[in-house]
C-alpha cells in the first residue's frame, strides 16, 4: 500500500469541516449532510468536550457520519482514537502532541492512512514529518471557543515560519476561522483551513460551507 500523494492531498484539505455532536444545534447528520452539499472536501469526526457521545453511541453516529462522506467522496478522519478509527476502518486519523505519537499510529495502521499532527513550531513539524505525518493542522490562528485547551492565539505567524522554513508538507490552519478572516491563513502558505463552529454554527450550513469553497478557490492553491 502506498501513501497518499501530496498534491492530492492538498486538494482534500481546503475545506477541512471538524465536528462532533456537542458542536451540533441540530441533529450531527443533518449538519454533515448539509456541509456536504455545500462542497466541504474532507471530514473530522471530533466526538470531544462536556456532553459528548462515548462507547456504543460515540461509534454509531460515526458509522452514520462516515456512511454521509463515503457515499460523498470526502475522506473521513477520527480526531484523538485510534481505537475507533480501526473500528471503522476511517481514512485517517488527527492527533496532537498529548496524544498517541504519530510514529506509533504509521505503525498500527500501515501505509495507505491519512495521518495529520498538529504542530506548533518549526521542531514539532520536523518531528512529525519524520514520524510519517502526511499533513500538519497549525493553530489557533484566531481565538477560539470550540477547544478548551488551546494554546496561545499565534495569527499566521507559525505558518509563515514554517513555509520559510522549508516545510513543504501540506498544510491547514485552524482555530476561529470564518468567512472574514480566511483569506490571511491561506496567503501565509496554508493549503486549506479547518473548521469547526463557523460551519457547524451556521444558520445556513450549505451557503456558508460553500462560501468557504469558493474563498479558498479565490487564494489559487
Ligand atoms: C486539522 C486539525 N488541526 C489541529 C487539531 C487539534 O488537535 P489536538 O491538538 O490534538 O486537539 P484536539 O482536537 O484533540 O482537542 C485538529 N483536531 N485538527
Ligand atoms: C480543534 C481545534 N484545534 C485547534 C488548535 O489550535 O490546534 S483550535 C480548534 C478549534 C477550532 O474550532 P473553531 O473553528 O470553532 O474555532
Ligand atoms: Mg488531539
Amino acid at each position: 500500500m502506498q501513501r497518499m500523494n501530496s498534491e492530492h492531498l492538498r486538494d482534500l484539505l481546503k475545506v477541512y469541516f471538524i465536528m462532533g455532536s456537542v458542536n451540533c444545534r441540530k441533529a450531527p447528520v443533518k449538519v454533515l449532510q448539509e456541509a456536504v452539499a455545500g462542497g466541504i472536501t474532507m471530514f473530522q469526526f471530533r466526538e470531544k468536550g462536556t456532553g459528548s457521545l462515548s462507547d456504543e453511541a460515540r461509534l454509531n453516529l460515526g458509522r452514520r457520519l462516515q456512511k454521509i462522506c463515503h457515499a460523498n467522496g470526502v475522506p473521513f478522519i477520527v480526531n484523538d482514537d485510534i481505537d475507533l478509527a480501526i473500528a471503522l476502518d476511517a481514512d485517517g486519523i488527527h492527533v496532537g502532541q498529548e496524544d498517541t505519537p504519530a510514529l506509533a499510529i504509521r505503525q498500527l495502521l500501515g501505509e495507505n492512512k491519512i495521518i495529520g499532527v498538529s504542530a506548533h513550531s518549526f521542531a514539532e513539524a520536523q518531528q512529525a514529518i519524520a514520524d510519517g505525518a502526511d499533513y500538519l493542522g497549525v493553530g489557533p490562528i484566531y481565538p477560539t471557543s470550540s477547544k478548551e485547551d488551546a494554546k496561545a492565539v499565534q495569527g499566521t505567524a507559525m505558518i509563515e515560519e514554517l513555509r520559510n522554513k522549508g516545510i513543504t508538507i501540506p498544510l491547514v490552519g485552524i482555530g476561529g476561522i470564518t468567512l472574514q478572516n480566511v483569506a490571511p491563513v491561506l496567503t501565509a502558505g496554508a493549503d486549506g483551513i479547518s473548521v469547526i463552529s463557523a460551519i457547524a454554527g451556521a444558520e445556513d450550513i450549505t451557503t456558508t460551507a460553500r462560501g468557504f469553497v469558493y474563498k479558498v478557490s479565490l487564494s489559487g492553491t
